[in-house]
C-alpha cells in the first residue's frame, strides 16, 4: 500500500487549484472517492486496489490519527471526535487531504472514507478543486457492518457497540445523502460488499478496468 509517509517526501506533484471553473479537477489527477457505511470494508479494499492498479491510499482517519501523533494543537478535538464518532470539521480534514495529495508523487488517489456529509463535499471542491472521477459505494447490510466492527480487533477507541450506533447514525443521515449527491450525477459505482473480501474486489476490478478503458489505458479486463 502506497501511504502518505512512504512518499512523504516528494514535494514536485502539486495540487495546484484550478481558475477554470470548467475544469473537474487539477490537470493529470484521478480521484475515486470510496464510501460506505462504518466496517462496509472501505481500508480492505482500497489497500487492494492500490497495489493492484497503482493508486495512492489516502485514509482520512488514518491522516486523522497522525494529525494526533505529531502532538498537533487539533490532537484532543480529533480523539474526541472519533471516540464519539463525530466528524471532523471540513477545514482540516480537506488541510490535511490536501498535504498528503501533495507529498504524493503519484497523480492517481483512492480517498478512503471521505467525504462524510455535504460540507466535506462542498469544501473538497471548493478548496482542492477536486471533483471524483466516480464514487466507489461499498453496499453492505447494517447488521453485518455492526458483525464486522465488532469482531475488528484493532484496538480502536470507536469499535464499541455505543460509538458504532452513533457512526451509522452519522452515516445514515450524512454520508448517505453525498452519495445520493453524487448517484443523481451518474457518478456512483455500487459494489454488494456483502460478499468475502476476494469476492468484493473482484467485482471492484471490473470499475476500475472500465475506468482504464475509459483513460486509453487498456482494452479493458484481461
Ligand atoms: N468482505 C468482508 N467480509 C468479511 N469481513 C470483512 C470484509 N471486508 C472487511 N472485513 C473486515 O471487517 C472489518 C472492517 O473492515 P474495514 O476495511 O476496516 O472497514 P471500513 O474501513 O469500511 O470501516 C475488518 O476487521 C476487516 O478485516
Ligand atoms: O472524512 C472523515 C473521515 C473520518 N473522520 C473521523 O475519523 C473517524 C474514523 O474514520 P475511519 O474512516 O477510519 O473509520 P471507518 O469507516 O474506516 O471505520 C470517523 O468516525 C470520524 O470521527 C472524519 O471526521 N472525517
Ligand atoms: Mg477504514
Amino acid at each position: 500500500m502506497e501511504t502518505m509517509a512512504k512518499d512523504g517526501a516528494a514535494q514536485e506533484a502539486t495540487v495546484t487549484p484550478n481558475k477554470d471553473v470548467s475544469e473537474d479537477k487539477p490537470k493529470g489527477y484521478t480521484v475515486i472517492y470510496v464510501s460506505g457505511g462504518p466496517g462496509s470494508g472501505k481500508s480492505t479494499q482500497c489497500a487492494k486496489i492500490a497495489p493492484y492498479f497503482g493508486f495512492c491510499h489516502l485514509s482520512v482517519g488514518d491522516l486523522l490519527e497522525a494529525e494526533v501523533e505529531t502532538g498537533s494543537e487539533y490532537g484532543k478535538m480529533i480523539e474526541d471526535c472519533k471516540k464519539e464518532g463525530r466528524l471532523v470539521p471540513s477545514d482540516l480534514v480537506v488541510k490535511l487531504l490536501q498535504q498528503a495529495m501533495q507529498r504524493s508523487q503519484n497523480k492517481k488517489f483512492v480517498i478512503d472514507g471521505f467525504p462524510r456529509n455535504e460540507e466535506n463535499r462542498a469544501a473538497a471542491e471548493s478548496i482542492m478543486k477536486i471533483e471524483p472521477d466516480f464514487v466507489l459505494f461499498l453496499d453492505c447490510s447494517e447488521e453485518e457492518m455492526k458483525r464486522r466492527l465488532l469482531n475488528r480487533n484493532q484496538g480502536r477507541v470507536d469499535d464499541n457497540i455505543n460509538t458504532i450506533q452513533k457512526r451509522l447514525k452519522v452515516y445514515f443521515e450524512c454520508t448517505l445523502p453525498v452519495i445520493n449527491y453524487y448517484s443523481a450525477k451518474g457518478k456512483v459505482r455500487k459494489i454488494d460488499a456483502e460478499g468475502s473480501p476476494e469476492e468484493v474486489f473482484e467485482a471492484i476490478k471490473d470499475v476500475f478496468f472500465e475506468l482504464k478503458e475509459k483513460h486509453g489505458e487498456t482494452a479493458g479486463r484481461p
